[in-house]
């Protein structure tokens, strides 16, 4: 680049200087004497923006010493000079012969220097082209000559700790952080570490930016951000001169914090990259460590960064003295979603008879983002309803639109597709109801929504943290009951089965492979997590298990599907009338909601208890029952996060998922599956 830009400017001098060469600048008094004493053999007038007038002598004569002159003239002097050529050397037809030019140089000086560089410019534009197709990335060149201040953005937050809400374990942490960078004085006193680095971790939206930005804002100290994937779509060499010059910025600065989002996209395992080579990620990671290596703690630097991906970061970066403090981000449970509602609807004119607390209940899982959005939304909605007051109604629809997109009331269903979405939906819902441990069903709508064709939403009454087998079969069930109606009534399955398909093989597997789930297969963890379906190949290796045992897998997914495909068929025939009559309210309806259901629900017997699980025969389970749970839970102590080991992590480690089967059309339901 430096090679090319010294060329360029090279060039622009040779340009400017060109006009000048070989020519004497003199009076233009004396090159008007000149033309009028006869003594020219040539004159080229320029006029335009470069007004100047340059003559060649004839033989013998001469100006200051010279053959060849030039002068420049103001405005009107040009046409005068014109006139005067004109007069003296015009011939019979009033043309000026060979050698007397008047040159009307209409275009201005810039655009001639650009057009002279038209050609260089063209190859300096293939040549990055070419660059970036040998990186192997398309959108490079867009890139290329974006500002370092737009990807480095700096500023001073207002955000206090007050505005995140339910994340108080992560405040708690961070507070330590902002003291240091307000007092570092007393820190050091007591020769106490401070951690160089802290890693937040956790689901996108549920506010580790703003986390990083709280931090700054109380400690009142400049914000450095930026993201962890702008530093990979660079040239070779240019990321890692970015962390350099983000951190000489910040210690120009400090204290102060600086953001690296997404951090992953750096931050990957060395070697994991194609081909495993020292390629440009590697040197941007390499170079943060240098620079996480080169603060010292009196900088008062300290390097936040953000990921959702923490288990696919390179180990060096969480070695002590680098990212030592780590810090989880997780969904909200409904206390914290409560606060971020409350958080979120200040300067929103909510109905007084709104329970943001029903609110909560019913949003299990959603993050920080998804709640601020539901807000928005129903703001949005009752702004075009030209409602004053953000209500019930409002806050309703904008739930369902943050799980599964806006309603299509265009998407013009035939009579026949409703009624198979209505027993698809239905079925869902029926063989929820009938199930002992399925959740109860919240909502069936036949309304379209995104690519969703209708959705069954079951909600727990309370956030969930781990999922017992049976509830997991249930689950199943409730998953293949859209399926099981439509074979059942119509005798012809539809492509709207195909994510609930797909989500019931995803649970059947984790309950084989991950969840020790499978008498056959026992408590024994088959392959890489399945939440990390690239990072095995990346490695190199697909499958730490044998062609035997794969089969065996595959089998015990087949039984457990056939299973639940079984007990919800049994759950329709069983009910058939409480089917047909659900579908009829749906068709009239078409959305019920929890108390409506329920009526409809009354007459369903719920299925009975499965036998119990019975391990291998020689871990026969015991009869005598579990102690009682004491009224008030004694001695409860708070898991400390940063503590690690021994921590039970709990299936999800997030509150339990909403179970929402969307059939949708070929492909996923679009958003009806929130994760
Ligand atoms: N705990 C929270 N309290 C209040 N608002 C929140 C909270 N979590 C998220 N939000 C809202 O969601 C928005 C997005 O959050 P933020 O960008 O910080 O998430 P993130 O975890 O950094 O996501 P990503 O991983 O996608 O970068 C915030 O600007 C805020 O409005
Ligand atoms: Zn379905």
């Amino acid at each position: 680049m430096w090679i090319m830009l010294a060329v360029l400017a090279v060039i622009l001098l040779m340009n400017v200087f060109r006009t000048s060469e070989g020519y004497t600048t003199v009076d233009t008094a004396e090159v008007v004497q000149a033309i009028n004493q006869n003594k020219v053999r040539s004159a080229e007038l320029t006029t335009g923006d470069e007004q100047r007038i340059k003559i060649e002598l004839k033989d013998g004569e001469e100006i200051q010493g010279a053959t060849a002159v030039q002068a420049s003239y103001i405005g009107e002097q040009g046409s005068e000079l014109a006139k005067l050529l004109q007069a003296k050397y015009q011939d019979e037809e009033g043309l000026l012969p060979d050698g007397y030019t008047v040159s009307p140089q209409s275009q201005n000086a810039f655009v001639g220097i650009l057009l002279s560089f038209l050609p260089i410019l063209l190859i300096l534009l293939v040549f990055l082209f070419l660059m970036s197709q040998m990186q192997g990335g398309g959108s490079r060149v867009m890139n290329f000559g974006k500002s370092k201040a737009k990807l480095i953005t700096k500023d001073t937050p207002k955000t206090t700790f007050a505005d995140v809400a339910g994340s108080d374990e992560a405040v708690e942490e961070l507070h330590e952080i902002k003291e240091f960078l307000q007092e570092p004085g007393k820190f050091q006193a007591v020769g106490a570490k401070i951690p160089k680095g802290v890693l937040l971790y956790g689901p996108p939206g549920t506010g580790k930016t703003l986390l990083a930005r709280a931090v700054a804002g109380e400690a009142g100290v400049p914000f450095y951000s930026i993201s962890g994937s702008d530093f990979v779509e660079m040239f070779v060499g240019v990321g890692a001169s970015r962390v350099r010059d983000l951190f000489e910025q910040a210690k120009a600065n400090a204290p102060a914090i600086v953001f690296v989002d997404e951090i992953d996209a750096v931050g990957r395992h060395r070697g994991a990259g194609m081909g495993g080579g020292h390629d440009e990620r590697e040197q941007t990671l390499n170079q943060l460590l240098v620079e996480m290596d080169g603060f010292d703690v009196k900088g008062g630097v300290i390097l936040i960064a953000a990921t959702n991906r923490p288990d696919i970061l390179d180990p060096a970066l969480l070695r002590p003295g680098r990212f030592d403090r780590q810090i989880a981000v997780d969904r909200p449970d409904m206390q914290g979603r409560l606060e971020i509602l409350k958080v979120h609807k200040k300067g929103k004119p909510v109905a007084p008879d709104v329970d943001l607390g029903a609110v909560a209940r019913r949003t299990p899982g959603f993050t920080g983002a998804d709640l601020n959005n539901v807000l928005n939304e129903a703001a949005l909605l009752a702004a075009r309803a030209d409602a004053k007051l953000i209500d019930n109604k409002f806050l309703d629809e904008a739930i369902d639109r943050v799980v599964a997109g806006p309603q299509k009331r265009t998407r013009i269903m035939s009579d026949k597709e409703k009624l198979i979405t209505a027993y698809h939906e239905g079925g869902h819902a029926l063989v929820a109801a009938a199930s002992p441990n399925s959740d109860p069903v919240h909502k069936v709508t036949i309304l379209s929504r995104g690519r969703a064709l209708g959705y069954t939403m079951v909600l727990p009454e309370e956030d969930k943290y781990s999922t017992t087998r049976n509830e997991m079969l249930d689950q199943l069930a409730y998953m293949l009951g859209g399926r099981a109606a439509e074979e059942l009534v119509f005798h012809d399955p539809t492509t709207g089965a195909g994510n609930d398909i797909e989500k019931a093989t995803a649970t059947a597997r984790a309950m084989v492979t991950q969840y020790g789930m499978s008498e056959r297969l026992g408590a024994i963890k088959f392959g890489s997590d399945s939440s990390e379906p690239f990072l095995g190949k990346e490695m190199g290796h697909q499958r730490d298990y044998s062609e035997e045992i794969a089969g065996v897998v595959d089998e015990e997914v087949k039984s457990l599907i056939e299973t639940a495909h079984n007990e919800a068929w049994e759950i329709l025939v069983e009910n058939r009338d409480v089917l047909d009559n659900l579908v009829l309210e749906l068709l009239e309806r078409e959305t019920l909601n929890k108390e409506e259901l329920a009526e409809i629900f009354r007459p369903v017997v719920k299925r009975p208890a499965r036998p119990a699980w019975t391990g291998s025969s020689r871990r026969t389970p015991s009869t005598r029952p579990p102690v009682a749970v004491p009224a008030k839970p004694i001695g409860l102590t708070k898991a400390n996060g940063s503590a690690g080991a021994g921590v039970e992590a709990g299936s999800g480690s997030s509150p339990a998922k909403r179970e929402i089967t969307g059939s949708g059309g070929v492909g996923d339901a679009g958003g009806s599956t929130i994760d």
